[in-house]
């Protein structure tokens, strides 16, 4: 029997595994069934999840390495919610204090974890760097006649709708709407077809529809790749806030902590621009442990969950509250 964490950040959930633990690693094969299995919204355990996370060894000297597979098996870059969780698990793991900032390696970049302030009792939270950054067309994985897209109608996506490309480093593809637009149907049925076969995004790419709330603050609704519509997705509220501080706030933006509203909560963000002028992101927001689950791994590859034990971990309620409450500001 192996013990997994149920996880998620703004209600992006995964079932987060740590192979070092495990007397025999999955290979790469065994990885994408777990994660196709578990994550099944309707044959998967408990619920399914947006996708997986692995925690393995780092071999480019960071405290650990994570892995991001999404619920159908691909392989992500990055993850930034997850990252939250992966380093409140490595922080518990190594006991390490709240202040202390370490590194995860990712697949492109290691990158800086620290504790924040709790977004409410029992609602722990964490601060990542969300990096590296690109506008290049090759990065995005974009064959659209542009080498860089930035606000710009694209008519074989939508007559109407101004759209932006940046890779963080997982590929987003933005637009700024209206209300009625971000509710309405648009961002499911271009992000489905984005995902699959098609001449512009080969390898898919996450869609986010963004309405400017008020001079620091936004909302983000995403259809991810891999997945579909989620609650939330780290990466894309962290090039979303990139996009407004650049296209709308300009210089002013930086520095400056974004409220950035989602289906599943809120997170903050601050946009920082380097001196050689690259830019990065950090993601703050909640990293909750939902439960222990400990299952019989070969079982459940198989789709087998008859013998998972689920341990409730108390912390849901009070993240549920917390969102209520966020909600309710919202009205
Ligand atoms: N939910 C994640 C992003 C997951 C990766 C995405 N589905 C992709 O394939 O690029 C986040 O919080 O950043």
């Amino acid at each position: 029997m192996v013990k997994l964490l149920k996880v998620h950040g703004s209600g992006n959930d995964f079932f987060l595994l740590d192979q070092t633990k495990l007397s025999e690693p999955l290979n790469e094969k065994e990885i994408r069934t777990l994660a196709q299995q578990m994550c099944d919204r309707k044959k998967g355990t408990t619920g399914g999840a947006d996708g997986l996370l692995l925690v393995t060894k780092s071999n480019k000297g960071a405290l650990a390495r994570m892995r991001v597979i999404n619920a159908d098996g691909s392989e992500a870059s990055m993850c930034g919610n997850g990252l939250r969780t992966v380093a409140r698990y490595l922080a518990e793991k190594n006991s390490l204090t709240n202040d202390e900032t370490f590194q995860v390696e990712t697949m492109q970049a290691n990158l800086q974890v620290k504790g924040a302030k709790q977004f409410a009792d029992q609602v722990p939270a964490f601060d990542v760097e969300i990096s590296p950054v690109s506008f290049q067309a090759a990065d995005i994985g974009m064959h659209l006649d542009h080498a860089e897209l930035q606000d710009t109608i694209i008519p074989e996506l939508s007559p109407s709708l101004k759209f932006s490309a940046v890779a963080v480093p997982n590929p987003h593809l933005i637009a700024f709407v209206d209300h009625a637009t971000l509710a309405g149907d648009q961002l499911v049925e271009l992000g489905a077809r984005l995902n699959s076969a098609n001449p512009y995004f080969p390898d898919g790419v996450n869609v986010s529809f963004v309405e400017i709330l008020a001079e620091n603050e936004i909302f983000v609704r995403t259809y991810e790749r891999g997945v579909g519509l989620t609650n939330a997705c780290g990466t894309a509220m962290s090039a979303s806030s990139l996009l407004y501080v650049m296209q709308v706030l300009g210089q002013r933006g930086l520095e400056k902590e974004l409220r950035v509203n989602n289906p599943g909560g809120m997170v903050k963000t601050v946009v920082h621009q380097r001196e050689n002028g690259e830019y990065w992101i950090s993601l703050i927001g909640n990293a909750t442990f939902v439960a222990e689950v400990t299952l019989n791994l070969k079982e459940a590859m198989q789709g087998n969950f008859a013998s998972l034990v689920w341990q409730d971990s108390g912390e849901q309620a009070a993240y549920l509250g917390f969102a209520a409450a966020v909600e309710q500001t919202n009205k």
